[in-house]
């Protein structure tokens, strides 16, 4: 088995930077094969489980897929099959992403349903109402959901119930292929939505107001491969901020952008810490004692749900009751219970955890409920006493490219090790912290 081992203590300094967006890249991957023609060129793609999950679905589909370091090319001109394969859409819920490009160059797309997970249900019917809306029948049933439409898809007005991201990035796309003019209303406006936009322009498409709560996309008969360089990776940056800021260190994360980490970095100065722009970053200056404060998640501009659980972190560190409250996903506190064997004080209250800090974290053998969660138990045993291992590293993997080596060159007393290879047996034991 897989373990992350930290020994808190260390304050962290230096400069890291952040990765290609894993929630930018996955649908700007899935938008390349609606080019039927000409390759498609991008740059800063994050060396990502759930990359090469996608890479693996458009692979399997027939596109021509190449990924030489931080470079895919996407080549999608040949005639693709219309099905996604379960296996991929099980491990990647941003699998059905792929379900408005294929509906909207074919008629048809199957994907199987990817059903709830660790944060919540996570319904798509916002995906198929937008579709409906276009003119196509959808069926869901024996586990998959599949959309056919005679002939072209159409521009429709389309109000969405909840500004979902994934409904917003799949609607886009089909209504870039359709007949005439679609009107997405009440949409997400994540910079992600933005960079997806931005790549279905350069690949010939007519959208505007992405980043706004009005999208309008004229259809175009014909979209082409392009390139284009994917935006830093917000949520990989903020997790980095609390990590300095936590450790009272004084780190540079470079590719943080002021605009779209607004809301963390006004949460995080409200406890205390010191936050700077630089031409390449913002560099994040721990206090030597954290405040207080509450939160509450909400769509783009409000405080990102991908960052709840580290900001959990900190707020365990924080002097005073701090309050989070998660209103986007209905089960998004499963960390709760893994923080409470570091000696975290905390409890749930319905849709809030209230926060008694700051606790006296110990390490333990914890595990990463989800994606984000894995990245909290890591950053709570930066300060944490003793050894913190944190298992079911799959999660993290998903979203973090070298967190272990990362933390590691901020001066962070950590190290990844597999239990089941024997050279666990052959490290030093006075210094390593794998033996311990
Ligand atoms: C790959 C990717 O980009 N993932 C992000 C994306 O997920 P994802 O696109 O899945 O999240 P959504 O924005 O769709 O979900 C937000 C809320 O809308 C609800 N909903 C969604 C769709 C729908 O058809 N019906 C419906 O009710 C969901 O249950 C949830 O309560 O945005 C989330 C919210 O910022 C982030 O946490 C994820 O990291
Ligand atoms: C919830 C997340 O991602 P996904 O939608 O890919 O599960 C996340 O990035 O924290």
């Amino acid at each position: 088995m897989e373990k992350i081992i930290v020994r808190g203590g260390r304050q962290l300094k230096g400069t890291v930077r952040a990765e290609g967006a894993k929630n930018a890249v996955l649908p700007v991957i899935a938008a390349s094969i609606i080019a039927s023609e000409g390759k498609s060129v991008l740059h800063d793609v994050p060396a990502l489980a759930d990359v090469y999950t996608i890479n693996e679905v458009i692979r399997h589909m027939n596109a021509d897929v190449d990924m030489k370091g931080r470079t895919v090319t996407i080549d999608a001109s040949e005639e693709l099959t219309t099905e996604a394969p379960i296996e991929y859409v099980r491990k990647m819920r941003a699998s059905v992403l792929v379900l408005g490009p294929l509906l909207a160059r074919y008629g048809h797309a199957k994907v199987a349903l990817p059903g709830g997970c660790a944060i919540g249900s996570r319904p798509l019917d916002q995906h198929l109402k937008g579709f409906e809306a276009m003119g196509a029948e959808v069926t869901v049933g024996n586990g998959s959901i599949e959309a056919h439409v005679k002939g072209r898809l159409q521009g429709a007005k389309i109000y969405l119930d909840v500004p979902s991201v994934g409904a917003t990035e799949n609607i886009m796309m089909a209504a870039a292929l359709a007949e005439g003019k679609t009107v997405l209303e009440n949409c997400a406006k994540e910079p992600e939505i933005v960079d997806l936009a931005n790549f279905l322009n350069k690949m010939g498409a007519r959208i505007v107001g992405a980043g706004t709560e009005t999208i309008r996309i004229e259809g175009v008969d014909k979209l082409f491969g392009a390139t284009h360089t994917i935006i830093p990776d917000r949520v990989e940056a903020g997790t980095f901020m609390v990590a300095a800021a936590i450790t009272g260190g004084n780190v540079l994360v470079q590719g943080a952008m002021q605009e779209h980490l607004r809301s963390v970095i006004s949460k995080m100065e409200e406890m205390g810490v010191t936050i700077e722009e630089e031409d390449d970053g913002l560099r994040v200056i721990g206090p030597e004692r954290l405040k207080a404060t509450d939160i509450k998640t909400m769509p783009h501009p409000g405080f990102p749900t991908d960052m709840q659980s580290q900001m959990m972190a900190l707020m365990l560190n924080a002097k005073g009751t701090s309050v989070i409250t998660e209103t986007v996903f209905e089960n998004r506190f499963m960390h709760v219970e893994e923080f409470r064997r570091m000696n975290a004080k905390m409890r749930i209250e319905g849709r809030s955890v209230i926060v008694e800090g700051p606790s006296k974290l110990q390490g333990a053998e914890v595990q990463a409920t989800d994606l984000r969660a894995g990245a909290a138990l890591i950053l709570a045993g930066l300060v944490a006493d003793g050894y913190t291992r944190v298992t079911e590293l799959k999660h993290l993997d998903r979203g973090y490219v070298d967190f272990t080596e990362k933390l590691s060159q901020l001066g962070a007393n950590i190290e990844r090790i597999n239990e089941d290879e024997s050279y666990v047996e052959e490290i030093e034991p006075s210094e390593s912290i794998s033996t311990l």
